[in-house]
């Protein structure tokens, strides 16, 4: 594990692309292709905006999403829409490498179940992320796995539908932490005085029932990428 504290969320964002388009780079220099999953909410939004000034072969990049705010197509709402917006539209990603999870009005209707089993049938031939980017909430969540929720406790299925989220919009759809463990790296990346908490418990070893973002962790390493406010604990 290792940990980066910058000391504001501007510095964490821009440092964060920095090291992101170095990663990505790496993978692509290795192997000729590489993969991110991307996060929703402020921190991981920001990241991105940073990360659009990057020089990366972007069309050889697979972009896959952490969580999605269950949503119509187009909702700015959506961690997709924000993602477009804040990145996506301004590079030349291959438009067939991006794979963002299904809206509520998309091919699977306004069933979350039936949209989380096509992006587990979706990614059942890969078998590992570079980098798994992820937010993590005040009481602890981190992509839609809220404390002692079901998904938390997901063993066997790659991704889940989550309902009764505390943190709106009520339905999500997420991937569970054997996925997330998946990733080579896991970059966790927050701001903010409310994450002290959190960011503290995780980092002293809690239980991931009760803070599921103890339980995010990469194959060869975990990143807790944070602000000096949200270090403050530490
Ligand atoms: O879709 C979402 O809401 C997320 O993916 C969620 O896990 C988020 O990353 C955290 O809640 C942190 O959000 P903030 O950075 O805005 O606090």
């Amino acid at each position: 594990m290792t940990t980066f504290v910058y000391e504001t969320p501007d510095e964490l964002a821009s440092a964060t692309a920095d090291r992101l388009a170095a990663a990505l780079a790496s993978a692509q220099a290795e192997r000729g292709t590489a993969s991110v999953v991307l996060t929703g909410g402020r921190t991981g939004i920001a990241v991105l905006t940073a990360l659009r000034s990057a020089t990366l072969d972007w069309s050889s990049l697979d972009v896959y999403w952490g969580d999605e705010r269950f949503l119509p197509a187009g909702d700015p709402e959506r961690n997709e829409t924000q993602a477009r917006a804040a990145l996506l539209d301004h590079v030349p990603v291959a438009p067939g490498r991006v794979h963002p999870m299904a809206p509520s009005d998309g091919e699977y209707g306004d069933d979350p179940d039936a949209a989380a089993e096509a992006y587990a049938v979706l990614l059942k031939d890969v078998a590992s992320f570079d980098v798994c980017l992820l937010g993590v909430g005040e009481e602890g969540h981190t992509a839609s796995l809220f404390p002692g929720s079901p998904g938390v406790q997901e063993t066997s299925r790659a991704v889940v539908a989550v309902r009764d989220c505390p943190k709106p919009p009520p339905t999500r759809v997420s991937l569970t932490l054997p996925t997330i463990r998946r990733a080579t790296d896991v970059w966790l990346m927050t701001t903010g005085d409310a994450k002290a908490e959190p960011v503290a418990a995780a980092l002293a070893g809690a239980n991931e029932e009760d803070l599921p973002a103890a339980g995010a962790r990469g194959k060869r390493d975990t990143l807790w990428i944070l602000d000096r406010a949200a270090a403050a604990r530490l």
